[in-house]
């Protein structure tokens, strides 16, 4: 079955974890994508060509890597080059994410043309990370097999929109045809059910399943002694 199919009606898990959190080493995101494989996972999201080699090697679910550039000052761009997407199929991704956003454009050049590119010489399918519905169009059209709503809330003109996730966006692009993706601060079981009544073909879910050391934030700041902190 080809991957897109395979994480049809699915969860995907995200396994990543930034420079300098504990679970900061491959060994520990291996951990992860077992625990997301036992739990029913469809699928995993990885960072780095390093990780993504570590997860191929222990579970046969479909692979989608990523890989993330640092800035100073801002968030990492996605995947903003062929070269970084010829390394991580390289290293074993079925899949490769990259943005395709107004803020990386002039840095990385022509996003939807990189997304028709990845398909045609290294012949895996794209999922375009977008943080409007413009873009979601645009990444459609140049030959995306998802379109995934991962960076609204995170572009300098979308950081309006709350600590909830963007499942308008999944709705308003769902509508037109295009194959969404519900990603971004989904926390709870009806976020998922909300998600797929909007027409999602899979939702990506990080933080709340692998992120221990938020979580902990999260819940202490509710008990007296977080509170006092
Ligand atoms: C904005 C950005 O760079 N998002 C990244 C994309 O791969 C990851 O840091 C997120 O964890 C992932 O999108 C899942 O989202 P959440 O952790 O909210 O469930």
């Amino acid at each position: 079955m080809d991957v897109v199919t395979a994480i049809e009606g699915g969860l995907v898990v995200s396994c990543q974890a930034p420079e300098g959190h504990p679970l900061r080493d491959p060994r520990a995101i291996v951990l992860l994508a077992r625990c997301a494989e036992l739990g029913g996972a469809a699928g995993l999201r990885v960072n780095g060509p390093e990780d993504v080699r570590a997860v191929k090697a222990v579970t046969g679910l479909p692979l989608i890597g990523l890989a993330k550039v640092p800035r100073p000052h801002a968030r990492p761009l996605i995947t903003p080059s062929f070269a970084l997407c010829e390394e991580l199929v390289r290293a074993g991704a079925d899949l490769v994410a990259l943005e395709v956003t107004a803020e990386a454009e002039p840095s990385a050049g022509d996003l939807p043309g990189l997304v028709e590119r990845v398909r045609r010489e290294l012949g895996v399918p794209v999922m375009a990370d977008v943080s409007t519905a413009e873009e979601g169009v645009r990444a459609w059209e140049r030959g995306a097999a998802l379109v995934s709503t991962t960076l609204s809330g995170y572009t300098p003109y979308t950081l309006a929109s709350g600590p909830e996730p963007d499942l308008a966006l999944v709705g308003e692009l769902a509508a037109l045809g295009i194959r969404m993706v519900a990603e971004g601060r989904l926390r709870t079981p009806e976020h998922v059910a909300e998600a797929f009544a909007r027409g999602a073909w899979s939702v990506v879910i990080g933080g709340a399943i692998t992120d221990p050391l938020a979580i902990t934030r999260h819940l202490t700041a509710a008990t007296p002694a977080g509170s006092r902190r």
